[in-house]
Parts: structure tokens; C-alpha cells; sequence
């Protein structure tokens, strides 16, 4: 389900190229509103450098479009003003800080200097929303640096949530998470794509067939496959990236 604050990411012929080897070679890609699309393949594939190229980290050529705005070209705090939000393998929070502070300090980040200083002391509305929302409002008090793992990768989560990013692109968030942990982040990604559109780069199959909307197969900079998990898993040329041989294909004893 979506609404109307909700855009669609739209990339065309993407390419980056790193001294003369091409990563990203002739992209298109369509995610529409409130999907929550899994974008795999195998390392090297090209994943990370097309989300450092929509987020503006690395120069591309092409057009990387979110709702009717050309993201291509910016600066990537331009991108980040624009709704557009990341996470990175390792969570990026302030560990000498609350939990709360984190998110308040993330709310802050566009704001004028006069907005900030007339701030209540009370948490902002954004705030006591987004700590229900990562499940982390009974530990809004306590440090960041003393979170587990998987908080903490939900609350950079919440950090985007409160920064208002409408595109949130994620890089492998359950790495390195226990089996309840993947289910409670499963089940917040779920929530976050009501109303936003959700990039998720991932490894972890099991985790992709049971919350994955839509499928995109990255394989040598290009689009190998894409579609449901149902259809992406029956494509031989996905078979033969990740098995080496179709399923069904006969196989030398
Ligand atoms: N800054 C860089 N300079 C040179 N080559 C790079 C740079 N960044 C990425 N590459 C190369 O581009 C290719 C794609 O890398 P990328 O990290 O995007 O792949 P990936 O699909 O995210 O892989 P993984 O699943 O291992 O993270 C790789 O061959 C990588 O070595």
C-alpha cells in the first residue's frame, strides 16, 4: 500500500566506471512507490557502486530520477534533502549518545537554526514515532554504544524515518543478525515500505523469499533477472549465476 508522499525511483542507463573498468554498465531500473525491492547478485555484481551512484558517492553518467527529480549531478547532501536516505553495512550512529538523541539530532539535520533553537525540551513528535516504530522506545534513554547489533542497525533505520528519507536504500541489513532479529527487522521493513520505497541489498536468501516484494538480479554491472522471488528463482540465467547450472539441467557426476 502507498500514498501520495511516496515516490518511485526511476534509473536509465546508469554506468560508472572506475579507471577504465566499468562496475555499473547500462542500468535500467524501475521501482515503483512502497515496493520493497531486493537487489541481489553475486560479489562484484555492482550492487553497492549503484546505490553510491543514485546517492550521489560516486560520479556515473545515465539518469537516476526519484519522483520527478534528477538525482545525477547533485551533491550527496543535496540527494539526501531531496528524501532520498542510506545505511551502510556497518551502522553509522552516535554511540556516546541516547538512543533518543541520535534520532533528534537526525530530525535536526535539515532544519534552519531557528527552527533548531526554538525546539521544546519534550522529544519531538517524529521522534516518539519513530522509537515505536524501530521497537526501540523502551530504550530511548540509553546509549547508542550500548545497543545490540540489530538495534542498532534499527535505529540508523529510525534515523532516516525522522530525516523524512522517501527512498531508503539499505545495505545488507541483516548481516551479522540472530534468526529473531531478521524477523523483527523483516517485519520493519514491512511497516517502513507502507508509506516509503525501500532498496534493499542483500545476501541472505531466506530473509529474501520470506519479505522481498520484487526482485532485481544484478550480475556484471548489468540486469540479469528481475520480477517476484518465484519468478527470479525459475530463471535459468539466475540458476546458472548462483548454482552454475540450471536446476533441472542434467549435471556431470
Ligand atoms: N572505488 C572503486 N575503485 C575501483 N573499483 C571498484 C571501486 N568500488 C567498486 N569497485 C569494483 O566494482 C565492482 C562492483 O563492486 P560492488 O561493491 O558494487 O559490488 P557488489 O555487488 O556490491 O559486491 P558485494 O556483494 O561483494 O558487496 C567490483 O569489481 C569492485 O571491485
Amino acid at each position: 500500500m502507498t500514498d501520495e508522499r511516496t515516490d518511485g525511483l526511476c534509473v536509465r542507463g546508469l554506468r560508472v566506471s572506475f579507471d577504465g573498468f566499468t562496475a555499473v554498465d547500462g542500468v535500467d531500473l524501475d521501482v515503483p512507490a512502497g515496493d520493497l525491492r531486493f537487489l541481489i547478485g553475486p560479489n562484484g555484481a555492482g550492487k553497492t557502486t549503484l546505490v553510491d551512484a543514485v546517492t550521489g558517492l560516486v560520479r556515473a553518467t545515465g539518469s537516476v530520477r526519484f519522483g520527478d527529480r534528477e538525482l545525477l549531478g547533485r551533491d550527496v547532501h543535496r540527494i539526501a534533502r531531496l528524501g532520498v536516505g542510506r545505511t551502510f553495512q556497518t551502522a553509522a550512529v552516535f554511540e556516546e549518545l541516547t538512543v533518543a538523541q541520535n534520532l533528534d539530532i537526525a530530525a535536526g539535520a535539515g532544519r534552519s537554526w531557528w527552527a533548531l533553537a526554538r525546539r521544546r525540551r519534550r522529544l519531538p513528535d517524529e521522534v516518539v514515532a519513530a522509537l515505536d516504530t524501530i521497537g526501540l522506545a523502551d530504550r530511548a534513554d540509553h546509549l547508542a554504544g550500548t545497543l545490540a547489533h540489530g538495534q542498532k542497525q534499527w535505529l540508523e533505520i529510525g534515523m532516516l524515518l525522522v530525516s523524512d528519507a522517501r527512498l531508503l536504500l539499505l545495505d545488507e541489513p541483516v548481516a551479522g543478525m540472530s534468526h529473531d532479529e531478521r524477523d523483527a527487522t523483516g517485519a520493519l521493513l514491512e511497516t517502513v515500505s507502507r508509506d516509503r520505497t525501500v532498496v534493499v541489498i542483500e545476501h541472505d536468501m531466506d530473509f529474501l523469499r520470506r519479505f522481498a516484494r520484487t526482485v532485481t538480479v544484478l550480475h556484471a554491472g548489468r540486469v540479469l533477472s528481475e520480477g517476484t522471488v518465484a519468478q527470479v528463482q525459475a530463471d535459468p540465467r539466475v540458476q546458472e549465476v548462483y548454482l552454475g547450472h540450471p536446476v533441472d539441467a542434467p549435471t556431470e557426476a
